[in-house]
């Protein structure tokens, strides 16, 4: 049990404590205040009881449980007998006890508090030194004080010899490490404010600067720092995020003691001045703790300190242990991964790699084989936690690869599902009738144990040893998950099938009805005609797809509404569209004429009319015109009225309102259409017309007198030959035309003047070839050209007699001569035309 002592008292702590030289001076050195009574409390005795005082010595002797937050709390580490209370009780005027310079023992023991006098709100915690004889190798309460220390204390005085700097277990280095390690881990994550960690190097006696001391010190900090061990989430931490360091040296207090109690006055400024660059108690290292609470704080936390079992730190055994399995563990580690290495971008990659079980496996057995075969003769205990390390840091590299991979099994699983789903059911649904669609339980169901079955074998190609049974069990549910989900959509995909297919098949039916029943318009149930058609498809429908819809295992009711009355939508749409195609401008237009041409050209038997001049063709044009038009608004617009499946409640889906599509033809194109089928209608009439005048008109007298002139045959030679025909008309206009014009007079001697210059020409000609052939003429006065040359009339021309003894010369033969006479006749003769 702690316990204080007042003024001049020494206390007596469970046996262990030696005598004490107290500071019996009130005012040591240059005159720093000491507590005029002994106030110090042990918090933690040497059995690591925590002291039940500290409420009340907060609240009593300290008074500081009201200070709220405006309170620092310092404490002390270091090696024992460095002068650690010395230095307490100069900076804060307590009265720690300090050794007998005779005795050389340890004399703090356990751990001290006190308030710092004078009126500082400062909570000072004098710490056991470690590295104490008195403890032996036992390092336990040292590593407990210290982590206590740094978890409680905004300012954590290190305290050393100079000669310590630059020492590894000298300078506890290596208990510093174990503390920020398990700080890190006890209080890293949720810890507030940050704490200072400050130097205090004394018997500073050597030249070697301040400043290269703290170097040294700082590259020993930031060494430990990476190589402790960070717990998950902070492995990228900084020093700096946790600590600032701080350095400052004190002359020899034996040697020097002068400029020591300077010194000792210039650090204590830190510590009271607020105003000083110096000041060491800033906000950043605040904890946070009301004061009124810091009692139970501080118990929680030496608590959490004492039952933590990471500062159960092993002896120079377990160290070995330790850092030599660690050593046989990385190396055993390089092949593990060496052999891995070629497979992780593979996998990386998406690829299923078979090997990766059996390589990763044997990769491993391997490690753990090398490790235990070094590792084995090594403390056991550590050797044991070092193994299962070791083995669970193999298991998590190869169960991060494993993992990437039945991730990737995962998805191709998924993808060979859903394609070969789709596939499979496409191929049943080929086979079209009432058979459609009857496997797909079984197909999908199929194709699903297929692909489960394949996506078990890469899981269980991936184990390593009997523990990893059940390692991917929750990708396991994931893929039933995700094959569960992709059934439903292979569903729903077969379903949208199914409706297309019912709507199709119904649709082929309804063409061929509608089109029937509007081919017959004039009859009074065409609508009803439609409708019931409509109403037989639709019902037939509704059966297919109940069956269907067993077929495919939809059980839930509301969807099985929903497709019902999708189909039911797609139906009635369907219907419209194949209206809406019938009545197409040029559709309605035939059918209203046919409808014309049946009132009009057909008589009430059925027989086609032959109009007669008696008819009354315009009241039987009117009668069936009228009638036909009649037609146009019965087109114009559906009238479901007969319909019964459209009276049942609920046959549409909620919001769909069947009333704007039942008009099939707007107002403005009606009107456009009635106008198309009146001119349609006049030239029927005009046709019919024209028909009655041609059975009237006779053949015209200038046709018979044609052919009487002519013949038949000649004539219609004329009349088929375009030749012929185009001179005749040619001839036949001309003669009109001089008919016309009355200029038959003028013609005719116009064409008498051509004959004459062409006679005149031909006589000439003749004569001219006469006198070149007859050698007898040439002795003869040639005959004589006619005149006309010269312009007289041709009745002016006469013959030259011819002279004497031509007859002699005339007797070449009886032939040449007859010939001769009969020319020279011809030429007279020719010549009496001419005259004439
Ligand atoms: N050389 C030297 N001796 C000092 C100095 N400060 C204190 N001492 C002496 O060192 C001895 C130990 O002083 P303590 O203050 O009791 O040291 P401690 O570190 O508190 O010792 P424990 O509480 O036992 O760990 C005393 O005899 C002091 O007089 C110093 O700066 N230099």
């Amino acid at each position: 049990m702690a316990a204080t002592s007042d003024n001049q008292t020494v206390p007596e702590l469970h046996g262990t404590m030696k005598p004490v030289v107290p500071d019996t001076e009130h005012r040591i050195g240059s005159g720093f205040p000491l507590q005029s009574k002994l106030t110090r409390l042990q918090l933690v005795d040497e059995e690591q009881q925590f002291s039940d005082k500290l409420s009340d010595y907060m609240q009593q002797r300290w008074q500081l449980s009201t200070a709220g937050f405006d309170y620092d709390v310092v404490a002390v580490f270091g090696s024992q007998s460095t002068g650690k209370s010395t230095l307490l009780n100069r900076l804060f005027g307590t009265r720690f006890d300090v050794m007998d310079e005779g005795q050389r023992q340890q004399t703090t023991r356990g751990i001290w508090a006190d308030r710092g006098t004078d009126g500082m709100p400062v909570l000072i915690m004098d710490v056991e030194g470690t590295d104490g004889r008195e403890r032996g190798e036992n390092q336990d309460f040292e590593r407990k004080s210290a982590l206590f220390s740094l978890a409680m204390a905004e300012v954590l005085l290190v305290n050393m010899w100079e000669t310590m700097v630059g020492l590894y277990n000298g300078a506890n280095m290596g208990l510093l490490k174990t503390v920020m390690e398990v700080n890190l881990q006890l209080f890293g994550g949720g810890r507030e404010g940050k704490t200072l960690i400050y130097f205090v190097i004394r018997d500073h006696v050597s030249p070697t600067p301040l400043e290269n001391l703290a170097k040294t010190l700082c590259k020993d900090m930031e060494r430990i720092w990476a190589e402790l061990s960070k717990p998950s989430g902070l492995e990228t931490a900084e020093l700096s995020d946790y600590f600032d360091l701080k350095f400052v040296s004190l002359p020899h207090k034996l040697l020097q003691p002068e400029e020591f109690e300077e010194a000792a006055i210039g650090l204590r400024r830190q510590f009271t001045d607020k105003d000083s660059k110096d000041y060491v108690f800033r906000p950043a290292y605040k904890r946070q703790v009301p004061a009124d609470g810091f009692a139970h704080y501080a118990q929680a936390v030496w608590e959490k300190v004492v039952s933590n079992k990471d500062l159960d730190l092993p002896t120079q055994q377990e160290l070995l242990a330790q850092y030599r399995c660690d050593e046989i563990a990385a190396a055993a580690l390089e092949p593990f991964r060496a052999a891995l290495e070629p497979l992780r971008p593979r996998v990386r990659a998406g690829e299923i790699v078979d090997a990766l079980g059996s390589v990763g496996g044997a990769a491993r057995s391997q490690a753990i084989k090398e490790f235990d075969e070094q590792a084995a003769r090594y403390h056991a205990a550590v050797y044991a936690k070092k193994r299962a390390a070791f083995v669970q840091a193999l298991d998590g590299e190869l169960h991060a690869l494993a993992l990437n991979q039945v991730k990737n099994a995962l998805a191709q699983a998924t993808e060979t599902f859903s394609t070969e789903g789709s596939q499979v059911l496409e191929d049943a649904a080929k086979n079209d009738g009432d058979d459609a669609g009857k496997g797909f339980a079984e197909v999908v169901g199929s194709v699903r144990r297929r692909v489960r079955a394949w996506f078990d074998k890469v899981v269980a190609g991936l184990a390593v040893d009997e523990d990893s049974a059940g390692a991917f069990a929750a990708e396991t549910r994931q893929l039933e998950a995700m094959l569960d989900a992709t059934t439903a959509k292979l569903r729903t995909a077969e379903m949208e099938r199914v409706l297309e297919q019912l709507r199709r098949t119904t649709r082929e039916t309804l063409s061929e009805e509608t089109s029937d029943q509007l081919n017959s318009p004039g009859s009074d149930g065409m609508w009803a005609g439609v409708m019931g058609a409509f109403d037989t498809a639709s019902q037939r429908a509704d059966e297919q797809l109940q069956r269907r819809m067993e077929r495919a295992e939809v059980a839930d009711g509301d969807t099985r509404r929903r497709l019902e009355q999708r189909l039911h939508r797609g139906l009635w749409e369907d219907l419209v569209a194949l209206l809406r195609e019938e009545v197409a401008d040029q559709m309605v237009l035939l059918r209203l004429r046919g409808a014309l041409e049946d009132r009009f050209r057909y008589d009430a038997s059925g027989l086609p009319r032959v109009w007669r001049p008696t008819d009354d063709i315009d009241a039987h044009f009117a009668q069936a015109r009228s009638s036909a038009q009649a037609l146009l608004p019965l087109f114009s617009r559906i009238d479901p009225t007969a319909s019964r499946v459209l009276t049942v409640d609920a046959y549409f889906p909620s919001g769909f309102d069947p009333t704007p599509t039942l008009t099939l033809i707007s107002g403005s194109r009606l009107r456009d259409l009635a106008r198309r089928f009146g001119r349609e209608a006049d030239a029927l009439y005009l046709e019919a017309k024209r028909a009655l005048v041609a059975t009237q008109s006779h053949v015209p007298p200038w046709v018979l007198v044609l052919l009487v002139l002519l013949g038949w045959n000649e004539a219609m030679t004329i009349l088929f030959n375009p030749l012929y025909l185009v001179l005749t008309a040619l001839v036949a206009g001309t003669a009109l035309v001089l008919h016309n014009l009355r200029l038959w007079g003028p013609a005719i001697r116009a064409v008498s003047g051509l004959a004459n210059v062409a006679n005149d020409h031909v006589h000439n000609l003749l004569v001219e070839a006469v006198n070149r052939t007859d050698p007898a003429r040439n002795n003869a006065p040639p005959l004589r050209r006619s005149r006309s040359h010269q312009g007289p009339r041709s009745d002016d021309i006469e013959l030259e007699p011819l002279p004497e003894g031509t007859s002699s010369q005339l007797s070449l033969d009886s032939e040449d001569v007859s010939s001769r006479n009969s020319s020279s006749e011809r030429l007279h003769s020719d010549a009496a035309i001419t005259s004439k």
